[in-house]
């Protein structure tokens, strides 16, 4: 255990000494980022072969909240795959699948596909695919959807994102997204916003009674939106990185990056 903590002490020096060169003083979130990099790179070589389930994100929020705008992002500095629901049910749309006219009038009334569908759908993008993380964007609606995909899938997600965006702000979004989406009109926004408020609302305050919850203000510009959204997946990489990696208890990992960010 000492070995390792020394292992990781080192590791910290080597972020601060990466830093040294700048000319303002590093803040706490530079820091960490510099200590994920030097995570990174001590772990090129080893082998990491385990199997274990993925790194799953649930991405939550209202209808032009940000969630996909913010995910590609995501996707780009921190290498997740973005799984959107609404995405896989227009596909099964454009695919003329059996679903397809179904799914077609659900979205267009605004409604929720049926849960099922929905988590096959995830379930076979998530399977398939040979990365071990995901944001699963827009999904789960209701409570019925968040308690069939844990039934099928046997797990909860890592964490949640809700990005909290004010209705008058939503619906400005949408309505001048201009993608040709049969759903962004008044109409269907205002059943979209109802069905977001009384069946997803419930949803968002059942990971926040569960702690996995993370509420990001969505107002302000992208970037000023993503910096919040980096400080959380920053945090979460170096955690993860040094959990299996050094097998320290968190506690210490915890008290470690406390000290390291107060320097
Ligand atoms: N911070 C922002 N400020 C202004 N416009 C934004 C911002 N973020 C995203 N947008 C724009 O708002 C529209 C909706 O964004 P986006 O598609 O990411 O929302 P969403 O939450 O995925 O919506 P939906 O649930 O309807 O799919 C897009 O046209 C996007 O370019
Ligand atoms: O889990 C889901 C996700 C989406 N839907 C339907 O699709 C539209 C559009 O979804 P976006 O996330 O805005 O792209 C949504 O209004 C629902 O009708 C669903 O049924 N289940
Ligand atoms: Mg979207």
């Amino acid at each position: 255990m000492w070995r390792r903590v020394a292992r990781l002490s080192s590791l910290i020096r080597s972020s601060k000494a990466s830093l040294s060169n700048q000319i303002q003083p590093a803040n706490g979130l530079q820091i960490l980022e510099a200590f994920s990099t030097e995570i990174q790179k001590s772990a090129k070589g080893r082998n990491h072969h385990r199997k274990k389930p993925p790194f799953i994100t649930f991405v939550l929020g209202g209808p032009g909240s940000g969630k996909g705008t913010q995910c590609l992002k995501i996707v780009e500095t921190f290498g997740f795959t973005h799984l959107s629901a609404g995405d896989l049910l227009r596909k099964e749309i454009s695919s003329n699948s059996e679903n397809g006219a179904m799914i077609l009038e659900t979205i267009r009334e605004g409604n929720i596909v049926p849960s099922e569908l929905t988590v096959k759908l995830i379930q076979r993008e998530v399977e398939s695919s040979e990365n071990d993380k995901f944001l699963i964007d827009g999904f789960p609606r209701t409570e019925e959807n968040r308690q069939t995909y844990e039934r099928v899938v046997g797990a909860e997600p890592n964490i949640v994102l809700f990005f909290d965006c004010p209705e008058e702000e939503m619906v400005k979004r949408v309505l001048s997204r201009n993608q040709g989406r049969i759903d962004d009109n008044i109409d269907t926004v205002k059943k979209r916003l109802e069905v977001f408020n009384a069946l997803n609302r419930p949803v968002i305050n059942y990971y926040s009674g569960k702690g996995k919850l993370y509420k990001i203000p969505a107002v302000g510009t992208e970037d000023e939106i993503f910096t919040r959204v980096r400080k959380i997946f920053t945090s979460l990489e170096v955690l993860s990185m040094l959990s299996p990696q050094f097998s320290i208890p968190i506690g210490v990992i915890l008290f470690t990056l406390t000290n390291l960010l107060r320097r």
